[in-house]
Formats: C-alpha cells, sequence, structure tokens
C-alpha cells in the first residue's frame, strides 16, 4: 500500500528532494539558534566588543533570512507536490469512474462518488505533502534537540527527558481521538452530499408533493449530527491544546528552577542556561508535528485506500486484449439462445433467438416488465448477457473494440439526459467536432429549426441544468438531432411514455420515421399505433419471445399483442 502511495510521487522526485532538502536545512537551523543565543550570552556578552556584537546579530539576521526562504520553499513547493499528486489522482480517478458499467452505477451513490473525488483526494494531497517531510523534520528535531540539551547540561536532559514519555502519550492518545472525531465528522459530510444531491436534484418533486417541511427534517437531523461531531472534535482540540500547553509550561518552569540551581552553583553557565530554555521549546514543537502526522496520516491512509479501491474496481464491460476496431457496421444483429439477469436467480431475459436483417424496422412491445428495455440495452454492451451471444454482421460484440461498437448505435432514449450547456453543445454531444453546418442540418432533421430561430440566442442558448428550460417534446427533438448527427447504421429507439400532445406526436414520429430510414432500426414500442409499419413486430412477456410477425399476421393470431391491440 505504501509503495503504491510512493509510486505517485515518481513523477514528482525533484519537486519532493527541492521540498524534503530544504524542510531538513530550516530544521537544522532551528537546532542552531539556541546554541548561537548560548555562544552570543556566554563568549560575546563578556567581551563588550560592540562591532562584533553588531556583525554577529547581522549574521544571526542573514540566518534567519535564509530560514525564512527556506519556510517559503517547503510551504509553496511542498504543496505544489501535494496537490500535483492530488491532481493525478484526480484524473485518474474522474477517467476511471467514466468507464465503470452501467451495473455499477446501478447501485453507486452520487453524492459518495463526488466526495471521493473531491474530499478524500485532498486529504491524499496533505498526506502526500506533509506526511514524509514531517515525520522525518519532527524526529530529527526532536532527537537532535534532545542531544544537544544533553551536550548543554545532562542532568537536566535526564530530568526532561523523564517528562517526555507522559507527554509523548498524551499526544498519541489526543491524537487518536482527534482521527476517531475526524473520521466522524468526514462520514457526516458524505452523508449530507447525498442528501444535498438528492433532495435537489429532486427539488420538484418535493415541491409538487408540498414536502419540504419533511426535507427540512431529515435535512435537520444531518446538520444536528454533523453539529455534533464537530462539537467533539473541538472539544477534544482544546484538551488537548490546553493540555500540550500546560505541558510546555510545566517542563518550562521545571527547566527554569533546576536550571537556575545548576546557575548559582556555577555548574551551567547563563548563556547554556538561556539555550538550554530555548531548546525546550524546539524539543517540543515536534511533539505537535507528530500529533498533526497521527491525525492526517490515518486520514488519508483511509482515502487512499478508498481510492484504490475505486480504481481496482474493474469496469465488468471492456474491451478484451484481443478485440478489434469494428468496420464500419451493416446491421444484420443475431441473439443467439440470449439471457441476462440483472441479479442472481432472477432471470430477466430467457434464452432469446432473433435473427434481424440489415435495414430492417423491428418493434418490441409487451406488458411493462417484460425486459424490452434490458434485451436491447445488451447490444451496446451496457450489460453482459449471461449466457447466449449477440452477434453483429457475424462478430461478436465481445470482439469488437467497445467505442467502436458504441459509435455505431444511437440510441434515441424515453428519459433524455441534457447537459447543463448550450442548444449547439447538446445536439453535438452525437459527434464531437462537428461543423456548424452539420449541428444546423441535424437540427433541421429533427424539426428544430422553429424553436432555435425563436430563441433570442439561437443555437448558443443555455438550455438549464439537464435542459430543464426545454419541453418534454424538445428535449426528444434534441436526442434526434444528437442521433442524425451520430449518422449510426444502428438505431434503437426507445420510444417516449410521457404523453405529447397529437401534433408534437406526429412531428416527432416523422423525424423519427425519417431517422430510422437506411438503417436497421429497433424500436420499443409503448404504443402500437405507431408501429404498424415496422417490419416485425417482437413480442416480449416475461423475457421471453411470446409471438413474432407483422401487425396483420399477430392481429389475426389472436394472441397477446392482439389482447394489447384491443
Ligand atoms: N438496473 C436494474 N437492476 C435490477 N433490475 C432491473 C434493472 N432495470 C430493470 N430491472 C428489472 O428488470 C425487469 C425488466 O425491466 P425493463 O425495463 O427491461 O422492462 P420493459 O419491458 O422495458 O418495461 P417498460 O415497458 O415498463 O419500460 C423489471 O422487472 C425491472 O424491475
Amino acid at each position: 500500500m505504501l509503495r503504491q502511495f510512493f509510486s505517485y510521487y515518481r513523477p514528482f522526485m525533484g519537486l519532493f528532494w527541492l521540498d524534503f532538502g530544504c524542510a531538513v536545512l530550516s530544521g537544522l537551523l532551528e537546532l542552531a539558534f539556541p546554541l548561537a543565543i548560548t555562544a552570543f550570552i556566554d563568549h560575546l556578552l563578556p567581551q563588550g566588543d560592540w562591532t562584533l556584537t553588531v556583525a554577529a546579530a547581522i549574521g544571526l539576521l542573514i540566518l534567519y533570512a535564509v530560514n525564512s526562504g527556506l519556510l517559503v520553499i517547503v510551504i509553496y513547493w511542498g504543496h505544489k507536490l501535494g496537490i500535483n499528486i492530488e491532481t493525478v489522482m484526480r484524473a485518474k480517478a474522474f477517467d476511471h469512474l467514466t468507464r465503470l458499467s452501467w451495473r455499477w452505477y446501478d447501485r453507486a451513490r452520487t453524492g459518495k462518488l463526488v466526495a471521493r473525488v473531491t474530499r478524500d483526494l485532498e486529504e491524499i494531497g496533505e498526506v502526500a505533502h506533509h506526511g514524509p517531510e514531517d515525520a522525518f523534520i519532527a524526529i530529527m528535531t526532536f532527537f537532535g534537540a534532545f542531544a544537544l540539551m544533553f551536550w548543554v547540561n545532562p542532568q537536566l536532559a535526564v530530568i526532561v527527558a523523564l517528562i517526555v514519555p507522559a507527554m509523548l502519550a498524551l499526544v498519541i492518545i489526543y491524537g487518536g481521538r482527534m482521527t476517531r472525531t475526524w473520521r466522524n465528522i468526514y462520514s457526516r459530510v458524505g452523508d449530507f452530499n447525498v442528501r444535498l444531491e438528492e433532495t435537489l436534484g429532486g427539488v420538484r418533486v418535493v415541491q409538487a408533493f408540498g414536502n419540504e417541511a419533511h426535507e427540512n427534517h431529515l435535512f435537520a437531523a444531518d446538520n444536528a449530527r454533523y453539529r455534533q461531531a464537530k462539537l467533539d472534535a473541538y472539544r477534544v482540540m482544546a484538551a488537548s491544546n490546553a493540555l500540550q500547553y500546560m505541558g510546555l509550561r510545566l517542563v518550562q518552569v521545571i527547566v527554569m528552577v533546576v536550571g537556575a540551581g545548576f546557575v548559582l552553583n556555577g555548574k551551567l553557565t547563563t548563556g547554556g542556561f538561556v539555550g538550554f530554555l530555548l531548546l525546550v521549546g524546539v524539543f517540543y514543537r515536534p511533539l505537535e508535528k507528530i500529533a498533526a502526522v497521527i491525525e492526517t496520516y490515518p486520514r488519508g491512509i483511509a482515502g487512499f485506500r478508498r481510492y484504490q479501491e475505486l480504481l481496482a474496481t474493474e469496469p465488468e464491460i471492456a474491451d478484451s486484449p484481443d478485440a478489434v476496431e469494428a468496420p464500419a457496421l451493416r446491421g444484420n444483429i443475431s441473439f443467439e439462445g440470449v439471457s441476462f439477469e440483472y441479479d442472481a436467480d432472477r432471470p430477466i431475459i430467457r434464452d432469446i433467438d432473433l435473427t434481424i436483417r440489415a435495414g430492417e424496422t423491428i418493434a418490441f412491445v409487451g406488458p411493462s416488465g417484460a425486459g424490452k428495455t434490458t434485451l436491447l440495452a445488451l447490444l451496446p454492451r451496457f450489460y453482459e448477457p449471461t449466457s447466449g451471444r449477440i452477434t453483429v454482421d457475424g462478430m461478436e460484440l465481445s470482439h469488437m473494440r467497445l467505442n467502436s461498437l458504441r459509435k455505431q448505435i444511437g440510441l434515441v432514449s424515453q428519459d433524455v439526459f441534457l447537459f447543463g450547456g448550450t442548444l449547439r453543445e447538446n445536439i453535438a454531444y452525437g459527434r464531437l467536432g462537428a461543423t456548424d453546418s452539420e449541428i444546423r442540418s441535424a437540427a433541421a432533421q429533427a424539426q428544430l429549426t422553429a424553436l432555435i430561430d425563436s430563441l433570442p440566442e439561437g443555437l448558443d442558448t443555455i438550455v438549464g441544468e439537464r435542459g430543464v428550460m426545454l419541453s418534454g417534446g424538445q428535449k426528444q427533438r434534441v436526442a434526434i438531432a444528437r442521433a442524425f448527427l451520430k449518422n449510426p447504421p444502428i438505431l434503437i429507439l426507445d420510444e417516449a411514455t410521457s404523453a405529447l400532445d397529437s401534433h408534437t406526436e406526429r412531428e416527432i414520429q416523422d423525424s423519427l420515421d425519417r431517422l430510422a430510414v437506411g438503417r436497421t432500426t429497433l424500436i420499443i414500442a409503448h404504443r402500437l399505433g405507431t408501429i404498424r409499419n415496422a417490419d416485425r413486430i417482437v413480442v416480449l412477456n416475461q423475457g421471453s419471445i411470446a409471438e413474432i410477425g407483422n401487425h396483420e399476421e399477430l392481429l389475426g393470431r389472436g394472441g397477446i399483442y392482439a389482447q394489447l391491440a384491443s
């Protein structure tokens, strides 16, 4: 795990060594200052040489200036190292998330995912920067200061050393408590994200049902838990800070009293006394750093573990090593003994055998929940059949590169998802990089021209989050325009169930009919009126093909279709 963590440093080793080197140098200078003060008091002062004193002060000032320069490097470039690592990780996580399969997303909660990509990685970045540096510097100054104290006065150093274990225990205990309270806080933030995401995403439903008070009530509970978690953290923080402060003052007072005795007995010089007191401060500071490392390290590591888990989640559906680029498809599709289940032992599609010829228009009908949408989701490989195989032009789907297959299948689904940008961007999503005239021509074929002309900003009108500023019928048309732009040989149309007025419906049907020309078209039909002209109609029932034929044949048969039509 640590090895994997450190592998992220590799591209930034120059930055790492710069930061680390400067931090070590700064730590050494910190150790040198008390010694300089000792020398100053014991050797320079008695000489009464003012020029020398000023020269020493200037020398000291230069050292301080160097040290503050080192601090600039450590703070800026050190954080740069952290944010660089964080950025690489975030890009990787995003890329991975965009490739995970539908089955995974069926169970994922977006709020938690957002938290992973933002907060977890921020913590990892902090640890990446502070972790190794702080741990090393803390240990170095801790032992360095102790060695110097021992050198200045061994007896006093031993007294300090006797108090240290108690202080260390305090730091570790409170560090652990801090970690637990922070973990609690972050888990509450995760809850927040999930609730905000769901409530704000569904705010129209909330208002439609007049359930604002109910949502407020649920939110208030989360809010209160978050407040409590924060209060717990502040309590631990207050106690920890007060105890650490008291510990430092205690050690200083003890050193002051005992040290004064040594000075009076002539066992310690005044300079040594002052230097020793300063060293106590230097010696004590790493304890805070150690506490900080103890506190941030587990959080960063927990975040890194979750990050690694995410990256280790293999997309269920991905290119096999021997997959090849799909050739230009004609659209002969064959389902051979295809079965599928979302959950084990709950078959949704059962042993489907079906051959579709290139250019054929074939409609799928059947009761709600029969598996129409599911069956057609297998064609672009959104899900993988549990058994059986699907071929296009004789080539098995899994032998083609996923992207090259999906680029040749157009999908107009009933709930059209629009992105929050402009109308132009949303249409161009069908084929990124399409020219203005191609976009306009696709829009015209989808009968969007009148709408575009009526908008003050035309194609550059912002459509609102998820396209809220467009009507259901207009969104359908954008989806159709996308499909025109994509111009795929195979088309899957999931007919809109939402009622459109008959005029709009006819217009959209008209566009769809034109879109279907020259393509293999598979229609999930909810209204039988629109599919009379289909070459064949497949009636699905409980995941199996119950009947197959054209409109007249099926009516004549007097089966499920005839019942549905009546
Ligand atoms: N992502 C999913 N995870 C688990 N089960 C699912 C999932 N999607 C659909 N199902 C189940 O699969 C069955 C078939 O659903 P599907 O959407 O394919 O039916 P449909 O024939 O298209 O229905 P409708 O006409 O109502 O759209 C249903 O019982 C449904 O509950």
